[in-house]
């Protein structure tokens, strides 16, 4: 049995943290913070978490470092707020897996550059790993800080990596995604006010979003990569659908691509792949695999990719818990192997 702590329950990903940790047979939920809400029944807050004895009588603490000790802490806060605690947590020896963007690039130029945040600096001497688990499983299995992805980067990085990794494309690749509301956090604003996000679809930081440079940066890992990435706000609570367009550089057919995105991922728990391309949002919804599709090419050689995530599980707090599993050793999938909601 371990412990878990987690800064920052009162938002979407602390909600969807302490709903999948109840239903782990190996982890205890310890700490829980809130600023705004310390004192009051975590189930006060999240009323769909009633019932469960696990998280019965946990209340919300204040933030205070000095007081958590726990195995792993989750720290699903905004990005610039992670970078003033996870330095804490890190100098107490403590494991922590941080859900915000902060961690995410070595290079710190980019937080000024694609986020307007000056950064607190590096942490020497620290194994920080980018937690994707299906690209860098072996770093996150030892690392101190795992850097748990974006949600965009989550489905649109599965989605073309095979392709990158073999070389089997032109470099420039341009993705599209469509977001659930829930992506922007618990508090409301003028862009998620239902009239303004409801029948309609609204393109978003059309070249300047920070998921640019990351998933570049994960792509140009394994192979060549120019990515440009255009966002789009839709009417739905959760879930992420990307389409990516490239173009194919050698001859291959649908056939080839499948088998060859079979091959990629065949080890993988949280992959699925949809030989008949269709994948959908309900389809994953509450759930932690990301689902993949496409595999067409047109008469101009221009292929397309799709995939689809929850953007709160698999693009957020389900992929926290699958590295936790990685770096305590336990089954990759347990508490997260649960089929999704269609219809
Ligand atoms: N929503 C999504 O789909 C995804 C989100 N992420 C990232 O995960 C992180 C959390 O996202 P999300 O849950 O949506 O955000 P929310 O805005 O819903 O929640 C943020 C939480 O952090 C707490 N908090 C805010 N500021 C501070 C602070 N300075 N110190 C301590 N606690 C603070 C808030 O509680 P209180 O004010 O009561 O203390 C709240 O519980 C963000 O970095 C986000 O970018 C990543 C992938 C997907
Ligand atoms: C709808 C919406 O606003 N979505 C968020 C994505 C949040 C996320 O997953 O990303 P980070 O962890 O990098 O913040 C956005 O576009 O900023």
């Amino acid at each position: 049995m371990i412990t878990a702590s987690i800064i920052g329950g009162t938002g979407y990903t602390g909600g969807e943290l302490l709903r999948l940790l109840a239903n782990h047979p190996y982890v205890d939920v310890e700490y829980v913070t809130s600023r705004k809400e310390a004192g009051k029944k975590i189930t006060k807050i999240h009323p769909h978490l009633r019932g469960i004895k696990k998280l019965e009588n946990l209340e919300f603490m204040d933030v205070d470092v000095d007081k958590i000790d726990s195995d792993v802490v989750f720290c699903a806060t905004p990005h610039g707020a992670s970078m003033k605690i996870v330095p804490q947590l890190i100098e107490k020896g403590l494991k922590v897996i941080d859900l915000s963007g902060d961690y995410r690039f070595e290079n710190i130029g980019v937080y000024e550059e694609w986020y307007g945040l000056k950064h607190t600096g590096v942490l020497e001497g620290i194994k920080i790993a980018y937690g994707l688990p299906e690209l860098h499983r072996d770093e996150i299995i030892d690392a101190q800080l795992v850097a748990n992805p974006g949600c965009f980067p989550t489905g649109a990085i599965l989605a073309v990596a095979p392709l990158v990794k073999e070389n089997i494309i032109e470099e420039r690749i341009i993705i599209d995604s469509k977001t659930g509301v829930s992506g922007a956090g618990v508090n409301p604003t003028e862009t998620t006010h239902f009239p303004n996000v409801n029948e309609d679809i609204t393109p978003y930081k059309i070249t300047t979003h920070r998921h640019t440079p990351e998933i570049e940066k994960e792509l140009k890992k394994i192979g060549n990569a120019r990515v440009s990435f255009t966002p789009h706000l839709a009417p739905i609570t959760r879930g992420i659908l990307t389409t990516a367009h490239t173009f194919v550089k050698k001859e291959i057919n649908k056939e080839e691509l499948i088998k060859l995105y079979k091959k990629f991922y065949k080890d993988e728990p949280f992959v699925r792949i949809f030989e008949d391309g269709k994948v959908s949002l309900t389809g994953v919804r509450g759930t932690n695999f990301c689902d993949i599709g496409g595999f067409e090419i047109d008469r101009n050689g221009r292929l397309v990719m799709t995939s689809s995530i929850d953007n709160l599980v698999k693009g957020a707090s389900g992929q926290a818990i699958q590295n936790m599993n990685i770096m305590f050793g336990f089954e990759e999938t347990l508490g997260l192997l649960f089929g999704g909601l269609k219809p």
